[in-house]
């Protein structure tokens, strides 16, 4: 058979890449209502289409974002969503054509990073992609879950209803910045495709926000799910929650564990650093459901990855790196705090690209990679000083589906 042809989808085609993909997932086409919300998310010139024969059979979105990094700065980063290979084409290496496209297109944007959310991790590791940030699914029994009186208290939480949310949540997350490393932006076109069917859909999606001495400073969404043989039993599933002081934080929890008539609260992407069992006075009222991958990572570019983060007090240290698929990427650093430069100095650590990914937002140490043999030590020296100087004081988590 010929190799698939990969171009940039015309404008006109998003909708079909689109429906593609859904069928993928096995999720039917796309409605006009929904495409109403949804077209203005991708840009022209950012998605790539894989045509057999003049049909399309594969496609790559990539979404404009920006990427808290440790230390506060952001870089840019494209989120890659919609891939997806028709299901007769499967197995034939149309996705590693279009893979391999896009990181080139990533680069070629002036993206460093490119993040994704996977459907399968089995998959990306080969093209060079990490787990950047992993969360923890909880579970809690509001009965059971007092919180400790230690706790930060002040502050107050209001519900905002659907329509007042459309305009207020955009802002609100815009306000709360790069208030953790892997938070991502959230564009216009994102809010409009992800949040607003959701308050048209009447699935009753309940927005709590928090604000204190400054002003609106965190917001959690859940939605009441009834269960049990009479469909007595609630459960709320709380579906996004940011904030950005630990005060926003104890006031959400605190809020959502005071809402009557409710078994159990959920809430499936928690940062893994959020010591909520710390916060009861009950331990065991908090229970981890799962810990999960949250944010994968691909450096594309890693001088200028790496260079638009900071680093913490240490000695500069060379880094090897090493990247098949973007060999450009191949090559040692020196990395410390006055920043990051080529060196041809001995390596001191040497990795692949996607356990440098693993490391770039603090995710996991070296100490911990060179123990699972993701990381080659040549000086002993440089593994705790490494670990220092890419140190972070809060765990990466990024939170937001696209
Ligand atoms: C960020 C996101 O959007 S994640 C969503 C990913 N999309 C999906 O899961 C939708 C359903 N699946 C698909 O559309 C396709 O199967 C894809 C996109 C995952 C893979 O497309 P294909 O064209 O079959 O991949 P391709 O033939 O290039 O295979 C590349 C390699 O990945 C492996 N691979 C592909 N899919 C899978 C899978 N689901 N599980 C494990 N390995 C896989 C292949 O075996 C191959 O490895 P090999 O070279 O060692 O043989």
């Amino acid at each position: 058979m010929a190799d698939a042809e990969v171009r940039v989808l015309a404008q006109s085609d998003h909708r079909a890449g689109q429906d593609l993909a859904r069928a993928a997932h096995h999720t039917s086409p796309i409605s006009d209502r929904e495409w109403a919300y949804a077209q203005d998310l991708h840009e022209p010139g950012l998605a790539l289409g894989a045509f057999l024969g003049g049909d399309l059979v594969g496609t790559t979105f990539l979404l404009r974002s920006r990427l808290a990094l440790p230390g506060g700065s952001t870089v840019p980063m494209a989120a890659a969503t919609g891939i997806a290979v028709r299901a007769d084409r499967t197995r034939r290496g149309i996705f590693t054509r279009l893979e391999r496209e896009s990181l080139d297109l990533a680069v070629a944007q002036g993206f460093p990073v490119v993040g994704s959310r996977v459907s399968e991790a089995t998959i990306y590791g080969r093209f060079g992609h990490g787990v950047g940030s992993t969360t923890r699914a909880v579970r809690l029994y509001p009965h059971e879950a007092r919180l400790r009186p230690e706790v930060p208290a002040g502050g107050e939480v209001r519900l905002v209803d659907g329509e007042t949310s459309v305009g207020l949540l955009p802002r609100l997350y815009e306000r709360l910045g790069p208030y953790r490393p892997g938070v991502i932006e959230r564009s216009a076109g994102w809010w409009k495709a992800k949040w607003e069917p959701l308050v048209h859909s009447g699935k009753g999606a309940v927005v709590a926000v928090h604000s204190g001495p400054d002003g609106d400073d965190g917001f959690a969404v859940y939605q009441a799910m009834r269960g049990g043989d009479s469909g007595a039993r609630v459960t709320l599933m709380v579906t996004d929650f940011h904030a950005a002081n630990p005060e926003a934080v104890a006031g959400l929890w605190r809020f959502l564990l005071g809402v009557d008539l409710v078994e159990e609260v959920c809430a499936r992407r928690r940062p893994a650093d959020e010591l909520v069992e710390g916060m009861l006075v009950d331990w065991r009222a908090c229970r981890t459901h799962s810990v999960n991958d949250d944010l994968w990572l691909r450096l594309v570019d890693v001088p200028k990855a790496l260079g638009a983060r900071s680093y913490r007090d240490g000695d500069p240290f060379v880094l090897e790196i090493t990247d098949d698929l973007l060999p450009a990427n191949s090559g040692s650093l020196r990395i410390g705090p006055d920043g990051v430069e080529r060196t041809s100095d001995r390596p001191q650590l040497s990795l692949n690209v996607d356990a440098l990914a693993m490391a770039y937002l603090g995710g996991t140490s070296f100490t911990t990679l060179a123990s699972i043999g993701l990381l080659r030590v040549t000086d002993t020296k440089a593994l705790p000083n490494a670990d220092r100087v890419f140190g972070t004081d809060r765990a990466a988590f990024c939170g937001t589906t696209f």
